[in-house]
């Protein structure tokens, strides 16, 4: 925020100038746009996804529909190409200002939120979207659960029931990998977790292969660096970030619904750490996903997870349907 801008804040914080005359515009880092503003935007912008795209990622239990696609992902991915366009011209006039020195690394767009704020979904429709624009074809997805401490080593630190806080992860070994796709290289592998045995895979990784955009999702992704020290945060190797938002009584809403729904799946298979839970009535179902809910995801979300909003190039607001009502973009 510029001086001037902040001298505005204040202003509005004392409730105007104290004039007559209507108060002036208070003044935000981003340009505000309402669901029809933002999606008056894609008119102009060819539809990168078709109805077939669209019903293999709901086979992938992507609820999303093609009107959302259409008014809200469409200029985002379009928006998002802008940058990556904008990013390349810098580094191909860094390069020749360089003598050649520099090469080219992966785009890199973090998604934050709550869990089951629709993060996955998000990320799973714009890495579809943004393979299908001639600049990025090659684009990569990684989630920052990989990056979780396995569950032997949160228990032997009293953390098991912090799963998702910024303490459960190895937060160094999520800097290292960002720093080695920053840096240009080949091959850098990532840790997987695996949501059914609620553990990190051993010895199992996913390979990011110098891609053109590389989308990290997790919830704590725009986390500051831990003050005191001289580490990097996660978001210093962000070109774009967005923060998936929604009032949280919506999310605890998501959250219960679809624990209600794993009953079916994830929870009924043998391997499942939730196994117990997969023969639950709805009622204590109900009860069991709103205690873990508030025990965990709640306080994570009030802690850790909203106070890094603000931090995010772009915040999408949902409402209590999943559909984007406003956008904010930070302005450049
Ligand atoms: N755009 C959407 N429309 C309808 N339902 C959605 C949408 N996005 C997510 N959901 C539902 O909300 C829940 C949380 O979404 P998910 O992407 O798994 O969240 P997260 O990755 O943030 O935990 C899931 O049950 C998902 O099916
Ligand atoms: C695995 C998660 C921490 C999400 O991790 P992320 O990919 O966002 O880093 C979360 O889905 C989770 O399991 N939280 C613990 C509480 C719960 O079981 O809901």
């Amino acid at each position: 925020m510029t001086t001037q801008e902040q001298g505005a804040h204040d202003l509005d914080a004392r409730g105007g100038t104290g004039g007559a005359e209507a108060a002036a515009p208070s003044l935000t880092p981003f340009v505000e746009l309402s669901r029809a503003d933002w999606s008056r935007l894609s008119a102009s912008t060819p539809l990168p996804l078709g109805d077939a795209d669209i019903v293999r990622l709901r086979s992938l239990s992507d609820p999303i529909d093609l009107a959302e696609v259409d008014e809200v992902y469409r200029p985002l991915s379009r928006l998002l190409g802008l940058y990556v366009e904008g990013i390349a011209s810098v580094h191909r006039a860094t390069d020749t200002f360089l003598g050649g020195r520099s090469s080219r690394t992966p785009f890199v767009i973090g998604i934050a939120g709550s869990v089951a704020v629709g993060k996955s979904t998000t990320a799973r429709v714009l890495v579809e979207m943004l393979r299908r624009w001639a600049e990025t074809p090659h684009v990569e997805l990684v989630t920052t659960d990989g990056f979780l401490l396995p569950n032997a080593e949160l228990r032997r630190r009293g953390l098991m029931e912090r799963k998702g806080f910024p303490e459960s992860y190895d937060r160094r070994a999520l800097l290292r990998f960002l720093t080695d796709v920053k840096s240009g290289a080949e091959h850098v592998e990532a840790p997987v977790y695996d949501h059914l045995t609620y553990d990190v895979v051993p010895g199992a990784s996913v390979t990011v292969n110098r891609p053109d955009v590389l989308v990290v999702e997790g919830l704590n992704v725009l986390q500051p660096a831990p003050p005191g020290g001289t580490s990097l945060a996660v978001s210093d190797f962000f070109d774009f970030s967005i923060y998936v938002d929604a009032a949280t009584a919506d999310i605890e809403r998501w959250y219960v619904e679809r624990f209600l729904r794993l009953r079916q799946t994830a929870f009924s298979h043998p391997d499942s750490y939730f196994r117990r839970y997969a023969d639950l009535d709805d009622a204590d179902a109900e009860r069991t996903a709103r205690d873990i809910w508030r025990r965990i995801n709640a306080p994570n979300l009030e802690e850790n997870i909203s106070p890094t909003r603000s931090r995010a190039t772009l915040v999408m607001t949902k409402d209590e349907q999943h559909r984007i009502q406003q956008v904010l973009l930070r302005k450049l």
